[in-house]
């Protein structure tokens, strides 16, 4: 069977800059992938690309399958069944991606009707019952709010209650909490863990903190400069990291359980789109390059069972904790 969805050689390029250099992505069915890398490196490009939702502007090739069927470059109608349908999204900024002048219980039974064709009371019903789903207080109520009546925390609900409305197989959510408090991030976080284990739906979360990828998800993507660097078990990322990158990310992170703050501290920056080195793009900021990391980019290749990383000089096992530790 195949995997639900299958990015294969995903490109992105707005005016002719790349923005994403061939994305191999996959996820399972019912499965949790976190996808995580520094600010501008194709996270959120990346599903935007893939779901057909980048501007005009953009290039886009490669092969994006869900369910082994084609859906990049496929016809609006079998795009606009997709979206909000078998896969959703929701963003950093729920109060953005709400109407602000429709009340929420008529944003929740527009997407009810849209996917599910369900309307009048049944629709205002399923639609308070999505809100209870989600934790929202005093559900009934909330249906003739505003947006800018509910907190972000609030709204983040919301817009996770539109999503169930197309019973998603897949949530792709996009830094949902970054813009939260970190008492509210904890128990959003919980709700899509939740919501995963009643229902069975896959679940993309892109963050640029892998703390919040670890409590949630199964398997990590690391992305760098466009491509995915590494990608294994969250337990053996953390445990060895194999792509000197996902070794600089995790030692950048407090010691101390629950002090997050932003990965920071790898020395440099990531490469300008427009001005890409040659070979590994990580290479100019790598403690381990070698000459050969300037000539050609380096393939993801298995360095331990399902554990695959683009270097050709990855952390042997074991070997990455005296790296971060040094
Ligand atoms: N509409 C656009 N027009 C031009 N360039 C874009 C557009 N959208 C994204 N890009 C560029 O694509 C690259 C990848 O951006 P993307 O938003 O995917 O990064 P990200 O990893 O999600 O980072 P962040 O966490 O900051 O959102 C960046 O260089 C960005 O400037």
């Amino acid at each position: 069977m195949p995997p639900l969805v299958e990015i294969t050689g995903l490109t992105a390029a707005f005016d002719g800059v790349p923005a994403l250099r061939s994305v191999d992505l996959s996820v399972g069915r019912g499965e949790a992938v976190a996808l995580v890398g520094e600010s501008g490196c194709g996270k959120s490009v990346t599903w935007l690309a893939a779901l057909g939702l980048l501007p005009g502007k953009a290039r886009v090739g490669g092969s994006v399958r869900l369910d082994g069927q084609e859906i990049l470059g496929a016809p609006p109608a079998t795009l606009d069944a997709v979206r909000g349908g078998r896969v959703a999204m929701i963003f950093q900024d729920p109060a953005s991606s709400l109407n602000p002048v429709h009340r929420i219980g008529r944003q929740i039974t527009e997407a009810l009707a849209l996917h599910r064709g369900t309307t009048g009371a049944a629709a205002r019903e399923e639609a308070r019952r999505l809100l209870d789903r989600v934790g929202m207080p005093d559900a009934r109520r909330r249906l003739d709010a505003y947006p800018h009546e509910l907190s972000g925390g609030q709204n983040q609900r919301v817009m996770i209650a539109m999503a169930l409305a197309g019973a998603p197989e897949l949530l792709v959510a996009d830094e949902p909490t970054t813009a939260l408090d970190v008492t509210i991030q904890a128990q959003i976080l919980e709700l899509l863990a939740e919501i995963r284990r009643d229902t069975g739906m896959a679940l993309v979360l892109i963050s640029h903190d892998l703390g919040v990828v670890a409590e949630t998800c199964e398997r990590v993507c690391v992305m760098y400069a466009g491509r995915i660097v590494e990608e294994t078990a969250a337990a053996d990322l953390f445990a060895a990291p194999a792509h000197p990158y996902a070794a600089g990310l995790l030692a950048a992170l407090p010691p101390i359980d629950g002090a997050r703050r932003p990965l920071a501290a790898i020395p440099g920056g990531v490469p300008e789109p427009w001005a890409m080195p040659p070979g590994c793009a990580y290479a100019p900021r790598c403690p381990r390059r070698v000459a050969a990391c300037e000539e050609a980019v380096p393939r993801l290749s298995t360095v331990a069972p399902a554990h695959r990383a683009a270097c050709i000089r990855p952390l042997p096992q074991g070997a990455a904790r005296e790296l971060m530790s040094a």
